[in-house]
């Protein structure tokens, strides 16, 4: 299996090298791994070389502190970037895999074709309640949780349509490391893009669900009023978009990847 030794700690990843002139990374939300994306490299693979890892502390990536920064994080997609020799590529994060996108975008311009951003924030929650959930997690295990997170994440209609899918990533969820999870709570508690926005200079996708109510399309709007270079599209889906709709959500980040004339750039006065 596929790992590399990044700052002392083993990071998973699967590379789909197709013999394309472009790869794309795609990068996990807090508590899932590399499979929530497997419906969308169905469609992406076909198009681009695809690249996923998991998250440090999530599946199979391993880490070995109680905290972790969207910076470190972001440090090491450099790293495996650098490993593999991949010069400039496309970025997909989801929620935590969209601040890890903004602070590449801010940090790595030169490394960066296009950065996709779905279902985040430029701060996603607040201090008060990222301590609450690290508190109840440390005292009560992920599977206290699990029922709100179901819901957070997906639409009752997808609940209960998909409960294959869902119970999947479910279990995903529940085998996340903890001290893992709640580094990486501390993570995205500790991120905020908002002043920043504007030097992300790497033309930005933006999606949001219409539905989803810890990111909202108002985060979106947002980040899309800061980033020069944006196109914000919304997707009738909760925070797990890309699982809820991967037909759609592919179908973006294939425009994306394939129009430039699309992000205009912002003239501000
Ligand atoms: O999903 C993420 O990566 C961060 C936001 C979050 O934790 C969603 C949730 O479970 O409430």
């Amino acid at each position: 299996m596929p790992t590399i030794k990044i700052a002392d700690n083993e990071c998973f990843y699967t590379f789909q090298e197709e013999g394309h002139d472009d790869t794309i990374v795609f990068s996990n939300s807090l508590g899932t791994d590399q499979s929530m994306w497997d419906k969308v490299v169905e469609y992406i693979s076909p198009h681009l070389n695809v690249l996923r890892y998991d998250t440090r502390g999530h599946g199979q990536s391993s880490i070995h502190s109680d905290k972790v920064t969207i910076a470190e994080l972001g440090q090491d997609v450099i790293a495996l970037l650098d490993h593999l020799k991949l010069g400039k590529v496309y970025f997909c994060g989801l929620s935590m895999g969209g601040l890890i996108g903004q602070w590449l975008g801010i940090h790595y311009p030169e490394r960066f074709k296009k950065i996709i951003i779905a279902n985040t924030a430029a701060r996603i929650g607040t201090e008060n309640g990222w301590n609450a959930r690290i508190d109840q997690v440390k005292e009560h295990g992920l599977q206290s949780i699990l029922d709100g997170t179901a819901q957070r994440w997906f639409t009752p209609e997808f609940r209960e349509t998909h409960k294959a899918i869902v119970d999947a990533v479910l279990e995903k969820f529940e085998q996340t490391s903890l001290q893992g999870y709640i580094a990486n709570c501390a993570a995205v508690r500790d991120a905020d893009f908002r002043e920043e926005l504007p030097n992300l200079r790497v033309p930005t996708l933006i999606i949001s669900g219409t539905l989803d109510e810890v990111t909202t399309p108002a985060d979106g709007e947002f980040m899309a009023a800061r980033i020069p270079r944006t196109r914000h599209v919304q997707l009738q889906a909760n925070h797990l978009s890309s699982v809820e709709l991967p037909a759609e959500f592919a179908k973006n980040v294939l425009y994306a990847t394939k129009n430039e004339g699309d992000f205009y750039l912002k003239i501000y006065n």
